[in-house]
């Protein structure tokens, strides 16, 4: 981010809640953060059934955060992001590290209760795809719409199945970016990310954005051969080559001083 320019400039999309910053490190701080997190104690990962994760910054209880503090290589990064972008009422306490391979991904959910309703994501390694949903409490159950809509007996098919112009809507996250959404984007959405080798980028809401700034990597040798792979739609997919790393830095405003008093 330049000093010049204001968070605003970096919505995307129709949300005034989602805001993707191209380029927020440079190659030099990616590969400073890849050695710190792959050069921490093995003991520090923990493997999920499809990706593995270093968590830092405490243990995220229900009632709060048991602290621990950050460790240098990530303050420069969370001071980084809550001086920039204004947006966290205190300084970013906890940072979760997911590890995907180019298979894996993260269903969707919707982040826990304990965080401060403001997620700032940067991406490193390979690109990918982030999917948004509205929330299941947000769809209009058929019933409802075929009782609304079918005063002649017939059943309509196209109906709009959100309320309140909640449409799906997917990110491409690329290489050094910081995704950050909060509000109505994190309270009525849920985000994932597929785990297939293979994303789907048309239509996302920052193609332009996230293109301007890094070349994707097509496998394509000549321009006819990319006309092709077009007709086939395969033109505006991301290969997920290698592993992506995010570090997804939150607020925990609840801190617990005292380990035995809670
Ligand atoms: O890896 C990502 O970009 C998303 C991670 C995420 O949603 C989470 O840790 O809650
Ligand atoms: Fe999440």
């Amino acid at each position: 981010m330049e000093g010049n320019e204001k968070l605003t400039d970096y919505k995307v999309g129709t949300l005034p809640t989602v805001l993707y910053i191209p380029n927020f490190i440079t190659d030099n701080e990616e590969n400073f953060l890849l050695n710190n997190i792959y050069g921490a104690p093995p003991s520090k990962w923990k493997s999920l059934k499809n990706r593995r994760l270093q968590n830092w910054g405490g243990v995220v209880h229900e009632k709060g955060l048991l602290p621990q503090a950050l460790p240098p290589w990530l303050t420069n990064l969370t001071q980084k992001i809550y001086e920039q972008t204004g947006l966290f009422p205190s300084a970013i306490n906890h940072v979760l590290i997911n590890e995907y391979l180019p298979n894996q991904g993260i269903m969707p959910h919707q982040d826990g209760p304990s965080y401060f309703p403001v997620v700032a994501i940067l991406s490193l390694g390979s690109p990918a795809v982030m999917d948004f949903t509205p929330h299941s409490r947000l769809k209009v159950d058929s019933h409802d719409a075929i009782d609304s809509n079918n005063n002649d007996g017939t059943i309509k098919t196209e109906k709009s199945k959100w309320l309140d112009d909640h449409q799906p809507f997917s990110v491409l996250l690329m290489p050094r970016s910081l995704l950050i959404f909060k509000d109505q984007a994190y309270s009525d959405y849920l985000h994932g990310i597929k785990d297939t080798e293979v994303h789907c980028y048309d239509g996302a809401v920052n193609e332009a954005q996230a293109l301007k700034h890094n070349e994707l990597d097509h496998p394509f040798s000549s321009s006819e051969e990319a006309v092709e792979a077009m007709g086939r739609r395969e033109y505006k997919n991301v290969h997920r080559a290698s592993n992506r790393i995010s570090l997804t830095c939150r607020l925990v405003p609840k801190v617990h001083k005292n380990l035995f008093r809670f």
